[in-house]
């Protein structure tokens, strides 16, 4: 299994240029179900979990050519409604094949994706919204067994906001007979960026970017070229890396006016800021000065950003208390970062910092997607070397940090 190694007290200075968002990318390759037609996709980021989604589409029929960042899908002859364990427990946005099966073919077999490190992350909410378009639903066997002669267009509030949930019941409910409302739907730019590329496709949505989707179903849609949102949070990770070690960076290929809150948080902690069309340059100077935060639902503090906030935290000048509202077992970097020489406290869904004058490094474990960013973060601030196991969490959603981390300046190396 892969490691990185990593000395600390190095300044970051150069560019990187940011890679489409992963999650945009994964719900927008599964839109390719949902059309006999073409669709070209740009700026497909290179991970792992993108890899595996083309490897469960290419399995139902789907046919998947790749080049680089850009990937094209045709939906033609697709056989396989089916999405098995073996790849839905590596990755659990593999349940948005469900809702574009079901939509055109009227069937679907996924399996359930079970809970994973930062929560039990049940999916009763896309169950129940496909059961009022329509659909029957068993589960039996792990799996969720889906059938429908058509499914029907109606009006749908979901008990919480959830983003896969919304674009799993947005991308059903462009195919159903009639009018779909979704209330309480997500609003995150990624939502948005594959409600954009449905139109493209020949969907009818109004609403995007709100709260109230309204869908008017159509018979079929159409091939389209799309190129994939960039990645807010692959960003905000970078510019939180320059907070903690000081430097001088330039991100291109990105979005600020997506970002709000985290940009907000970060002139806080004294990261000064110039954004200038899809650039933003970022200059450290001093100690960072501790922020407060609870994580909600776009457009608040994406709970995706919480982990490597609080690696900033570790060594600002002061104390913060960072509170996770949206997953129940998100905390598993601060033991990690603790072994490093931080004092972190957790009490409930709060957990209270007290900044330390240096962080010392140490060999930590990542645990998921964004804790292994934070320790990353944490290990390039920390006096001498860490080695951080199990990045094959970072790589299911960052592409080729340590070549774009080492190319700035960081002392960071992949072990084999
Ligand atoms: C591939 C993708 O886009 N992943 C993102 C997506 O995950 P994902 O879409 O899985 O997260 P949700 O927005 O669905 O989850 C929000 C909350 O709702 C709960 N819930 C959700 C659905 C459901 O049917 N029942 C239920 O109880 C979850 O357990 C969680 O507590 O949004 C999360 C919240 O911004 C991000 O952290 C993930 O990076
Ligand atoms: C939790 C995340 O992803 P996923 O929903 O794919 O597990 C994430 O991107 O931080």
């Amino acid at each position: 299994m892969d490691k990185l190694q990593i000395v600390g007290g190095k300044r970051l200075k150069g560019k990187i240029a940011i890679s489409g968002a992963k999650n945009a990318a994964l719900p927008i390759l599964c839109a390719g179900l949902l059309t006999a037609g073409d669709l070209e996709l740009t700026n497909v980021p290179g991970l792992h979990d993108v890899k595996t989604m083309l490897t469960l589409l290419g399995q139902t029929g789907l046919k998947v050519s790749r080049d680089g960042e850009r990937v094209t899908l045709n939906g033609g002859a697709i056989d396989k409604l089916e999405a098995p364990y073996e790849m839905v427990k590596t990755m659990r946005a593999s349940i948005l094949v469900l809702g574009p099966l079901l939509a055109r073919f009227g069937e679907a077999k996924v399996s359930l994706p079970g809970g994973c490190a930062i929560g039990s992350r049940p999916v009763d909410q896309h169950i129940k919204g496909l059961q009022a378009l329509g659909a029957e639903i068993t589960i039996e066997g792990g799996y969720i067994y889906a059938k429908c002669k058509k499914l029907r267009g109606t009006r749908i509030v979901t008990d919480m906001i959830t983003v896969t949930g919304t674009e799993n019941l947005l991308m059903a409910a462009t195919l159903a007979e009639g009018e779909t409302v979704l209330e309480n739907a997500a609003r995150e730019p990624e939502v948005t960026d594959l409600a954009n590329l449905l139109v493209a496709m020949g969907a009818k949505i109004e609403g995007i970017g709100t709260d109230r989707l309204t869908i008017q179903g159509v018979p079929e849609l159409h091939g389209a070229s799309h190129a994939v949102i960039a990645d807010r949070i692959e960003t905000a990770t970078f510019l939180c890396a320059v907070a903690a070690t000081g430097g001088d960076i330039l991100l291109t290929n990105t979005r600020c006016d997506i970002l709000d809150v985290a940009l907000d948080k970060l002139r806080e902690v004294g990261l000064i800021m110039t954004a200038a069309g899809d650039s933003i340059r970022a200059q450290m100077g001093g100690r960072p000065k501790p922020v407060s935060f609870r994580t909600t639902e776009y457009p608040g503090f994406p709970t995706d950003m919480q982990a490597q906030f609080m690696a900033v935290n570790t060594i600002a000048g002061g104390t913060s208390r960072v509170t996770e509202t949206i997953f129940e077992n998100r905390f598993m970097h601060v033991q990690e970062m603790n072994r490093l020489g931080a004092s972190i406290q957790i009490e409930g869904n709060t957990a209270f910092i007290r900044g330390v004058d240096k962080l010392v490094g140490a060999p930590v474990m990542a645990t998921d997607l964004r804790a292994s960013a934070s320790l990353v973060i944490a290990a390039m601030a920390a006096q001498g070397q860490t080695v951080i196991e199990r990045i094959y969490h970072l790589d299911r959603g960052y592409d080729r940090m340590e070549v774009k981390l080492s190319a700035v300046g960081a002392d960071i190396v992949r072990i084999k």
